[in-house]
């Protein structure tokens, strides 16, 4: 269990991380998702004590990390896949680890299996590409056998079978009862992986809750109707669900999208009013058409629209 309580992060006149509070419960994955400069890598530094925090705390299993006795074993991170003498094998780096944190040098054989890492373990991780490294990442951040875990972004750099590889093992971690805890900017592969999600932007928290309800929270839900008088349709429906209730738009087919009701709630006004329908269809969201409505103020490096080609921009 992590907690977070008013955490905050300033730099200077800049602030990366305001007041954050949040629990990060056991037996699940919570990815933690924000726009680029929201403070997630932030927010996990301090976690790990790696960086101070200007006010508010953050706990592992109660304890701050500087209070741990043996770090390693309690929690378990991959912050940053390239932070590896470039030198040293992948098993003299991990033996390293090991030995500084009481952990038995079995573990580094059980781990480098675990990450598919074997056949490549005494070469020089300088040499490794960044799939490579991102598994030696989490080998190492599995080698203590922590409660814990810390992910930031480690579907990085990986290719499909990875990304597979990376979801299936987070969701074992979870289901043996560990917290995981994970960011990541790719959305579908968060719907796919998470249980949960905390999403921040400008270092403030902006959802904590189930992936399910996040994207119930997106106007994206809609009704798909479609039927022979469209016109007639949408007037009825705004008429009678209401201007509060129900949003009606034009989807494509020369179909309408209604949001704020439900199917039974579209079916039943295009019958009072008499009006066949051809189609009516539940549409829900992405988890990034809810992720973007989410953020979609809190974006800092937003890109003015497409470079025109031969601009010379
Ligand atoms: N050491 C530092 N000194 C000054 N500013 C910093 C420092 N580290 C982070 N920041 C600033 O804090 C803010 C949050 O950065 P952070 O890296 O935590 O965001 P992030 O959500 O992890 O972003 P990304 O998705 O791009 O990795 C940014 O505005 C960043 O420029």
């Amino acid at each position: 269990m992590i907690t977070v309580r008013g955490l905050t992060k300033r730099y200077g006149d800049r602030i990366a991380v305001d007041g954050l509070t949040m629990d990060v419960a056991a037996g699940r994955v919570t990815g933690f998702l924000g726009p680029n400069g929201a403070g997630k890598s932030t927010t996990m530094r301090m976690i790990l004590g790696l960086d101070r925090p200007t006010a508010g705390a953050a706990l592992i299993g109660g304890r701050a990390y500087r209070d741990l006795r043996h770090p390693l074993r309690e929690v378990g991170a991959l912050l940053d896949a390239r932070a590896v003498h470039p030198g040293r094998s992948a098993r003299r780096h991990l033996l390293a680890m090991a030995a500084s944190n009481g952990v038995p040098a079995r573990r580094v054989g059980e781990v480098l299996a675990a990450v598919g890492l074997e056949a490549v373990a005494g070469r020089r991780a300088g040499t490794f590409s960044l799939g490579m490294s991102q598994r030696l990442g989490i080998a190492g951040a599995l080698l203590g056998d922590p409660g814990v875990l810390l992910f930031d972004e480690p579907v990085n750099g990986l290719d499909p079978d990875g990304v597979l590889w990376v979801r299936r093992l987070m969701r074992s971690l979870a289901a043996e009862g560990r917290t995981v805890f994970v960011s990541s900017h790719l959305m579908s592969e968060m719907q796919l992986t998470a249980d949960r999600l905390v999403v921040i932007g400008r270092g403030r928290l902006l959802a904590d809750a189930p992936v399910a309800e996040v994207i119930a929270g997106s106007s994206r839900n809609a009704v798909r109707v479609r039927g022979p008088h469209a016109g007639e349709l949408a007037a009825r429906l705004a008429a009678r669900l209401g201007p509060e209730g129900a949003r009606v738009r034009p989807g494509d087919g020369g179909a309408l999208l209604v949001s704020g009701v439900t199917a039974e709630q579209v079916g039943t006004a295009a019958h009072a009013a008499g009006l066949p329908l051809f189609e009516l269809t539940s549409v829900q969201a992405s988890l990034e058409e809810a992720y973007m409505e989410l953020t979609g103020s809190s974006v800092e490096y937003d890109a003015a629209g497409p470079v025109a080609e031969g601009t010379g921009r």
